[in-house]
């Protein structure tokens, strides 16, 4: 089979654009967003995000060791929890939602002036990589910038409409940068490694992704989002309702959307730097049929020349290291063109999978 080919020429964007697909189908959903045999239901249980996966991020930044504990149960169970007390206003978590809202209502033509040819930046909807014909496509469209440093991103992909929408990114980009630290620092304390281990300054990166997943008349058959790992340290989720579910154990479980509260969960990156002590979260996004979705993600991650391998004092002799030593723009190279339907792009970096 050839290589698969990500990225469609510029012209093919606006009949690729799911919002204006889900604009002109009624009950006719296009074959390729369309899983026939359905998916494994999600269920709902609301009291497990409220006691042993909602974290207070004051009392972790303040050494609490009970708050510590619970860190580290959640990230070695699950792999994510939500966080509480983080220091970012309610108030504020709506204004970048609703700024986020407003640039997906702008019309076609003026969205499409923020497309770039990297898959990772601005305005498109989610990439198809041709020659994987079995592979459904995501119920979404989105915008991606870099959050921080700011430099490293394409300047031009970042909205000049509607006109406060940058200066609320950059006021949440700088909450983020904030809350990013604080978890990183806690994520050392809770395994006893250097404060430093996981560092934003140490060639650290924060992408974020503004995602619509507009209302679909067919959820039981369609995702928002295909089951997925992530290529980050942890992300950080702020969504405007339900729609995300996560997976443990083979069971799928739904994400309450608590007012206030954000959403946390580590990836393939963060399960590599603890040698697999924290796991990274499998999840996936259900489409509503009564109303759009919108989140904003950021991925804490690195730069794409940063080489990852287990942290050192994470690797003992009765725990050998479970990954080999990888560039972040490898990994990033695998998610688009090796992973198939079922393949993920870790397994390429696990030692005692056979290298792709
Ligand atoms: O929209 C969400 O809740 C999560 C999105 C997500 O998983 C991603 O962008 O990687
Ligand atoms: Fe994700």
């Amino acid at each position: 089979m050839a290589a698969p080919v990500c990225c469609l020429p510029n012209d093919d964007l606006a009949s690729r654009l799911v919002q204006k697909i889900a604009q002109t189908v009624e009950d006719e959903i296009p074959e390729q967003f369309l899983h026939k045999d359905g998916f494994p239901e999600a269920k709902d249980v609301p009291e497990l995000w409220t006691r042993s996966l909602l974290i207070d991020f004051s009392l972790l930044s303040s050494g609490d060791q009970d708050e510590i504990v619970k860190f580290r149960s959640a990230l070695s169970n699950w792999g994510c929890f939500l966080v509480k007390n983080h220091g970012i206003e309610g108030s504020f978590l709506e204004e970048v939602i609703e700024v986020s809202r407003k640039f997906f209502s702008l019309p076609f033509e003026e969205k499409m002036k923020y497309y770039t040819d990297d898959i990772f930046q601005g305005y498109d909807t989610d990439a198809v990589c041709q020659g994987l014909d079995q592979q459904k496509m995501n119920w979404n469209d989105r915008l991606f910038l870099t959050m921080y440093p700011k430099s490293k991103g394409n300047l031009k992909a970042w909205p000049q409409n509607p006109s406060n929408f940058s200066e609320i990114v950059d006021e949440y980009s700088k909450e983020l940068i904030n809350l990013t630290k604080g978890l990183y620092k806690a994520a050392a304390k809770s395994l006893n490694v250097r404060e430093d281990s996981f560092c934003l300054e140490k060639e650290g990166v924060i992408l974020s992704r503004f995602t619509l997943y507009p209302k679909c008349p067919r959820p039981k058959n369609v995702l928002g989002s295909k089951p997925h790992l992530d290529g980050s340290v942890f992300t950080i989720v702020l969504a405007d309702q339900e729609g995300l579910e996560v997976q443990k154990d083979g069971q799928w479980f739904k994400v309450p959307v608590i007012p206030g509260a954000l959403f946390v969960n580590f990836g393939d990156f963060g399960e590599v730097l603890t040698n697999g002590i924290y796991k990274s979260t499998m999840h996936r996004v259900a489409t509503h049929s009564a109303k759009d979705r919108l989140s904003v993600t950021a991925f804490c991650t690195m730069d794409a020349t940063q080489e990852l391998t287990p942290l050192t004092e994470l690797v003992t002799a009765n725990r050998p290291p479970l990954y080999k030593k990888f560039k972040v723009y490898e990994y990033k190279e695998g998610v688009c063109c090796k992973c198939g339907p079922g393949e993920n792009a870790i397994d390429a970096i696990k030692l005692d999978f056979p290298i792709l």
